[in-house]
């Protein structure tokens, strides 16, 4: 079987007197992208930083390809791209200075960092701007080099610690583009505050509350779990309770007001058209249906709470 790109086992870091993460497990492997979704504050900013050797843990492993980054950190980091919360650009050079700068960092022979640099900036759309300064370039612009830098030397992970923050909508697309293209032919974790980034990129999800690792499975699963089992109905002739539990599916049924109920149901989302196929055949003036949709942060408090530690990963 081919080794995990990334292996962290019983991570936990503390800055002074507060632990920011605790206890975190996790596994990934060659290709694909994995999201670390969690609120401000959550440790996602540190989980990376440590998994990048920006940070030193106060315990645990990180592996990055077999390869313990603290006891091995020059070939562990070979292996690694990372583009940090405040990518470290340097606003006076030219994007082509700033990825031979970066290149040279990473040790690359002269011979292999032409083809290298031109290749990162193909792939990252930035290659028509070679000669700007960074600091004209735009927002997403700057953030394509930030991952240019984060591919150059071709590393098998990539970590991007929340890259679309601080664009505007029609850049945060482009980039996630991106990301999806850089993933192809390696793996990705990125970390969010916002579940449908994650949701629209992932492939597996990592969420992390209070410094721990709370859900840990396919994006799959993770949409079977917060999928909606309450819908809110407003009918003119609202019919009593027992009527409206006789539809296939309803299993409870809350009268709010008059015209207004809570129905909740078994999962099946097709429950809506029964609703409506149910109030058309019975008069009911069906006038307002609404699936309850759980926020992020309801979720984020129902999986703390219930400290549902998944570790199948
Ligand atoms: N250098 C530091 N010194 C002390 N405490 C810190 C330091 N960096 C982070 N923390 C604390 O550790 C916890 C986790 O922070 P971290 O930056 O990892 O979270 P995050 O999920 O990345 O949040 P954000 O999205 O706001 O960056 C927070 O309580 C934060 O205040």
């Amino acid at each position: 079987m081919q080794e995990s790109i990334l292996k962290i086992k019983h991570l936990s870091h503390r800055y002074s007197s507060n632990w920011a993460i605790r206890d975190i497990n996790m596994e990934i492997g060659q290709t694909g992208i994995v999201g670390l979704l969690g609120s401000n504050g959550a440790g996602k900013s540190t989980t990376m930083n440590i998994i990048c050797g920006a940070l030193n843990q106060t315990e645990g492993d990180v592996y990055i390809n077999g390869v313990n980054i603290k006891t091995n950190p020059q070939q562990a980091k070979s292996n690694i791209g990372f583009l940090p919360q405040n990518p470290p650009l340097y606003m006076d050079f030219t994007v082509d200075e700033y990825l031979n700068y970066c290149a040279g960092l990473r040790l690359m022979s002269k011979d292999s960092m032409k083809q290298a640099i031109k290749d990162a900036k193909e792939r990252c759309g930035v290659e028509h701007f070679s000669k700007r300064l960074i600091k004209n370039l735009s927002g997403g612009y700057r953030q394509r080099v930030g991952i240019a830098q984060a591919i150059v030397h071709k590393p098998k992970l990539v970590v991007l610690d929340e890259p679309t923050n601080g664009l505007d909508p029609n850049q945060i697309t482009e980039v996630r583009a991106l990301i999806k293209d850089i993933a192809k032919d390696r793996a990705v974790i990125f970390s969010s505050h916002v579940l449908s980034e994650v949701q629209v990129l992932c492939k597996d999800i990592k969420m992390i509350e209070n410094g721990r690792i709370v859900f840990a499975d396919t994006m799959d699963a993770f949409n079977n779990y917060v999928e909606p089992h309450s819908l809110l109905v407003s009918m003119e002739n609202l019919p009593p309770e027992e009527d409206l539990l006789r539809i296939n599916g309803i299993n409870r049924v809350d009268t709010l007001t008059a015209r207004q109920a809570r129905i909740y149901f078994n999962g099946d989302q097709d429950i809506t058209e029964r609703v409506v196929a149910a109030s058309v055949e019975n008069n009911w003036r069906l006038r307002e249906i609404v699936l309850d949709k759980t926020s992020i942060d309801e979720i984020f408090a129902q999986l703390s709470n219930s400290s549902k530690q998944i570790t199948n990963s």
